[in-house]
């Protein structure tokens, strides 16, 4: 390696690391990050969505690389959200000394935070955290958080710091980053006031990362310094998982120096259980410590990197046409689009990055696999599952629908094939619905496979058909044929299989005529008590899906159902 390298892609896997920044909207976040980056300070306040910044450091002749993620102090994204505390290596706390709300919910954050790290087998170690209180150049008068009360509780718990900080007058922003780097043990010389800063323009990083030195020729420099990246962009989830699972590993190495199966043969019992999944996929589950791999012990890493280049798992194909503003998603899990955790993670990441692109009006949810819109969820993920992954299944159903349901953009569903129970929920949660005519069945069946839909099932349903059609058509776990399901208001058109598309399209024409400031509104006090009625009580209602759908009787009806569709195939 050149010394003067400093290349983004030269920094080994043990080098790099992840920061990520949490708090409640206007505590000071992106502040401190820019002091830190940039030595800037904005006293105009911008609600940040999720930025990502890089910087780059050469120290003692290793490059290392430090990404830090600002994350949305108002959190309409769990999913990127909880992927945040699964990717972060050392976090910032940010609260305001004058409020005490968002002093509660950086206490809240510190136990997600090891929430998501213990549900996430392979580390289980608390990460490192700093604390900060910042605004300390408010008034007295407007204190609402007492430095003593922060101190004596960061006293009692492990690898945590405090400081108080105020991004406005550089209080504390060097030793805020200087302590963070100390309790993880990463070089001092990444905190602002040990390195030299280098302003690099974007030739000289283009030439640096070609290996041509950006020094003065024939001038050496062995002192620490640090170069932001230009064109630091966030990574994909896919890359996010990589690396994380790549560092789960490193750590676990680490600890116990276990001997390493291989994961091909290890992972192979599941490969039945969970049909057509991708290696990723499965990589993904193990990761997530949903999948215990022959003899239980956690996947290794040996032989993930052959699995990484295999193809993307894809499963969400998002097609963004930003002439018109309108994205396509496709559901692409052959061969009925089951709805297993993964799809539905997924789903809700394409669905919050595109609630976040600014250039999207509009999604069109379709089907890439003929024939099929969606069966529903995948039973097998109900199915002799395990407490905690049914708990995780769920919450990934949850984020799913509360992001289409609660989507700013216009949604049309595009129904070319069959949409039984959780399939007939994604159609009917968007805007518009235009399903094919012929032999495809749509509705909610639970009963028919001896559970029950949960409410915001049936509230969805209620909201679209009206009650008298909802009572029946639960209770007898109706499927209905196109022309029914038009008669009944479950859909709004139904034409020819080959014109579903562009139904969609001409309907769609008429819906982006329409402001979006006054359909959003519109659209969301329409349905924030139908969405609000699931929010508060997320937990609860994940909770009670694993006790209900393991019980032995419930078990016993998903057996049946499950015979009874390999014997109507047969
Ligand atoms: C007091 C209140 C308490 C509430 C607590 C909560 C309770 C739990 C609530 C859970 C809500 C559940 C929602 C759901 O979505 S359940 C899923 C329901 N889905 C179905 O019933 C669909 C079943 N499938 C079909 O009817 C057909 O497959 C379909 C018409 C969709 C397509 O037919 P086709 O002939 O094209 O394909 P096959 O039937 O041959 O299927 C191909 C293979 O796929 C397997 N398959 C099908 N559907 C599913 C599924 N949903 N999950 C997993 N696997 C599925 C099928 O068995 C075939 O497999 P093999 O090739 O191995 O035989």
């Amino acid at each position: 390696m050149s010394s003067h390298l400093v290349d983004e892609c030269a920094a080994p896997p043990k080098n790099c690391f992840r920061l990520v920044v949490l708090g409640t909207a206007r505590v000071g976040k992106t502040a401190i990050v820019s002091r830190f980056l940039f030595n800037q300070y904005d006293d105009q306040y911008t609600p940040t969505i999720e930025d990502f910044h890089r910087k780059m450091y050469r120290i003692r002749g290793e490059v290392y690389r430090l990404d830090i993620l600002d994350t949305s102090g108002v959190h309409p994204f769990p999913a990127m959200r909880r992927l945040s505390f699964l990717t972060g290596d050392l976090f910032i706390l940010v609260y305001s000394v004058d409020n005490y709300e968002s002093y509660m919910e950086v206490m809240r954050l510190r136990e997600q935070i090891l929430e998501s790290k213990a549900s996430c087998k392979t580390r289980t170690a608390a990460p490192p955290m700093i604390i900060a209180g910042n605004k300390a150049d408010r008034p007295e008068s407007e204190r609402e958080v007492l430095y003593d009360e922060v101190a004596k509780w960061v006293s009692t718990v492990k690898k945590c710091a405090f400081l108080e900080t105020s991004a406005k007058k550089n209080g504390n922003i060097n030793e805020l980053f200087q302590t963070l780097f100390e309790l993880a043990k990463l070089p001092p010389e990444m905190s602002p006031s040990l390195h030299r800063r280098v302003s690099i323009g974007d030739q000289a990083w283009e030439a640096a990362k070609k290996g041509i030195s950006f020094y003065p020729r024939g001038k050496q420099d062995d002192n620490p310094l640090g170069v932001v990246s230009p064109h630091a962009r966030r990574p994909s989830l896919r890359s996010d998982l990589i690396e994380a699972e790549a560092k789960a590993e490193q750590e676990q190495r680490r600890a116990e120096k276990p001997s390493i199966p291989k994961i091909s043969s290890a992972l192979s019992p599941y490969r039945s259980q969970y049909r057509s999944c991708t290696w990723m996929s499965l990589l993904r589950q193990a990761f997530q410590g949903l999948v215990r791999p022959a003899g239980g012990q956690v996947c290794r890493l040996q032989v993930q990197h052959r699995c990484y280049n295999a193809p993307a798992a894809g499963h969400v194909q998002v097609d963004m046409n930003s002439d018109t503003g309108v994205a396509t998603v496709r559901l692409n899990r052959p061969p009925v689009n089951s709805l297993n955790l993964d799809v539905l993670t997924e789903l809700s990441i394409a669905l919050e990055k595109l609630e976040t692109d600014r250039s999207c009006r509009a999604m069109v949810l379709a089907s890439a696999v003929p024939g099929i819109f969606s069966a529903g969820l995948d039973i097998m993920e109900m199915y002799k599952s395990t407490p905690e992954r049914c708990v995780a299944f769920w919450r990934a159903l949850q984020d799913a629908w509360l992001n289409l349901y609660g989507s700013r953009l216009i949604t049309m569903a595009a129904i070319e094939g069959h949409s039984p129970a959780g399939g007939c929920l994604l159609a009917m949660s968007c805007d518009y619905r235009v399903m094919a005519d012929g032999k495809f069945q749509i509705g909610l069946n639970e009963t028919r496979l001896g559970i029950v839909a949960p409410f915001w099932f049936t509230d969805v349903m209620l909201c679209t058909i009206g009650h008298r059609e909802t009572e029946k058509a639960l209770q007898l776990g109706a499927m209905y044929s196109a022309q029914q399901a038009l008669s009944i208001g479950l859909v709004d058109k139904v034409v020819p299989a080959d014109q579903v598309m562009s139904t969609v399209q001409t309907e769609l024409k008429s819906w982006l005529q329409i402001p979006d400031a006054a359909r959003v509104i519109t659209k969301t006090s329409m349905r924030k008590q139908v969405l609000d009625r699931l929010s508060s009580q997320k937990e609860k209602d994940a909770q009670f899906f694993a006790d209900f759908i393991l019980r032995e009787s419930v078990q016993k009806s998903l057996g049946a159902y499950i015979a009874s569709l390999q014997k109507r195939k047969s």
